[in-house]
């Protein structure tokens, strides 16, 4: 028998039983659940890891559904623990799941969900700084001044490298991956070689568009290459960050073979899991090429290094903080709970788990789906298939040459287009009526002529009068598509 672990319970009363094996960041999530009629347990046991025993005392003999974390083991004993209990809903408060066992969730009927998007850019700022710091040695250097050693200005002290002009390669070039991408080309100008199972499209014309954006300022333009092989990147590159998920494919990607495949003097960063680096090939490594330097956020046996990694001043080493920003942790804690909520309330799942923006504002109801389910398919749960009117406004499209669609003239900041896609002055040069048509039938057979009329009305008040339908229409982007889609699919 488990021993009984401490909880902190709000909304008594409420008909759907819900716990989180942790306090989460913000009260949003607390509150979605709760008007939802929910009874909320929060685990607060003083213990940073739980073991199968304690969450299996956590969710008791009735529980509909458990948000957990990533440093738990979801298997065969927490689904069967958890489909006794009534429970058919699970979510990781990560992205990353590979503390969960999918196939032992699908043999219980347990929806696993997962958090994607609201940490993309924050992971990526953290793999941004561990490129830098590593480049430019400062916690060396911060060290150094700490000790009490910095006697006056030497040409020598703690020279690194400019990363100005040098390749930045990246594996596994998804969502974290091409933010990261774009924050390096953008930010240090620097040429991006990359590898993925999939063309990264979106991120190629990103940096096309800034190679050209410097060269027409008599700059020296940024270049992109698609590497056919993992080990052109690392040949080629001179920082290489981690991005991939963590699976069998994965595992001890970067092994001692790799590493010496690798420049003498680069830089690798591992924001992604530990395991996708052999860590012990890693420190030995270190220890034979100093000039050779490591950012790591992850650790192959979390929380501890393996043995000489503290040691080496050509690593620096944080404690799996990548995702740690303020309004990331608390997205994460509202996307585990609505996962959570939409199974409990037999919600559809959200039609695309990278445009998770609807969920996230706090100024309106989230949409009456489950953001992201991982199993939905091997579930047979159904796919939210139209897009809520509410979508319309945050959804982007990779618009920027053949026009944007209305949603970025309504609301939408400039986030990720390409640089030179100024609204001023659009680039309609690849006009696809056809484009436009499939927009305008499928505008029109849908419930939702909404979408017609702003695309008809909102481009005009923002740029004015004398834009024709023609020009609307073609300035609708070829992801537009995507509503022709659901036409489809609604009457097929
Ligand atoms: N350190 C942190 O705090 C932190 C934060 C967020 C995410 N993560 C990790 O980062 C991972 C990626 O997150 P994401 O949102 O970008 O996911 P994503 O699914 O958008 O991107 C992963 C990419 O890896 C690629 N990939 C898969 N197998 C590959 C292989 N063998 N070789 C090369 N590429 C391969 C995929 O095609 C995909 O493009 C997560 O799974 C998680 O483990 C870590
Ligand atoms: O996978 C994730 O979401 C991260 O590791 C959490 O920081």
């Amino acid at each position: 028998m488990a021993k009984p672990v401490s909880i902190e319970v709000w909304n008594p009363n409420g008909k759907y039983r819900v716990v989180s094996t942790k306090p989460m960041p913000g009260t949003r999530w607390i509150n979605l659940l709760i008007e939802q009629d929910c009874r909320v347990e929060i685990c607060t046991q003083k213990k940073t890891i739980l073991s199968v025993e304690d969450i299996i005392a956590l969710i008791g003999d009735r529980c509909d559904g458990v948000i957990g974390q990533l440093t738990e083991d979801w298997g065969e004993t927490l689904f069967s623990a958890l489909s006794r209990a009534g429970g058919k809903a699970f979510s990781n408060m990560a992205v990353g799941y590979n503390n969960v066992d999918v196939n032992a969730a699908n043999k219980y009927g347990v929806a696993v969900g997962n958090t994607p998007g609201v940490l993309t850019e924050t992971t990526a700022e953290l793999a941004a700084s561990l490129s830098v710091a590593a480049a430019r040695r400062i916690v060396e250097a911060d060290e150094f001044m700490r000790a009490g050693r910095y006697d006056g200005w030497l040409p020598h002290l703690f020279v690194g490298n400019l990363l100005k002009g040098q390749t930045v390669g990246v594996i596994g070039a998804g969502r974290i991956g091409s933010a990261y991408a774009r924050m390096m080309v953008e930010g240090f100008k620097m040429n991006l070689i990359y590898f993925d199972l999939y063309q990264a499209t979106r991120l190629e014309k990103f940096v096309t568009a800034y190679g050209a954006f410097l060269k027409a300022n008599g700059e020296q333009p940024v270049t992109w290459k698609r590497a056919s092989s993992m080990d052109e990147v690392l040949r080629e590159a001179d920082v290489i960050s981690l991005h991939p998920v963590l699976d069998k494919t994965t595992y001890h990607l970067i092994n001692k073979e790799r590493l010496a495949t690798m420049k003498k003097e680069a830089i690798l960063v591992n924001c992604s899991r530990g395991p996708v680096v052999d860590e012990v090939a890693l420190v030995a490594h270190l220890k034979e090429n100093p000039m050779f330097r490591v950012g790591l956020d992850v650790f192959e046996d979390e929380p501890f290094m393996k043995p000489g990694l503290a040691n080496m001043k050509n690593a620096i080493v944080v404690p799996h903080i990548a995702s740690a920003s303020k309004w990331t942790r608390e997205g994460m804690a509202t996307l585990a709970a609505l996962n959570v909520l939409g199974k409990i309330k037999g919600y559809p799942v959200w039609s695309d788990p990278n445009r998770v923006e609807p969920f996230l504002n706090e100024n309106a109801p989230p949409p009456a789906a489950s953001p992201s389910i991982v199993n939905a398919k091997a579930l047979g749960l159904a796919v939210s298939k139209l897009f809520p009117l509410s979508s319309l406004f945050f959804f982007r499209y990779p618009a920027g040459y053949a026009g944007r669609s209305m949603a970025d003239y309504l609301l939408l900041p400039e986030v990720e287009d390409p640089p030179d896609a100024g609204r001023k002055s659009p680039r309609i040069a690849s006009i696809d009526v056809f484009r436009g048509l499939c927009v305008f039938v499928s505008s029109i057979l849908s419930p939702s002529l909404f979408t017609l009329a702003a695309a008809m009305i909102f481009p005009v008040v923002r740029h004015g009068s004398s834009l024709s339908v023609g020009y609307i229409m073609a300035r609708i982007s070829v992801s537009d598509f995507i509503f022709a889609g659901n036409v489809l699919s609604i009457v097929s």
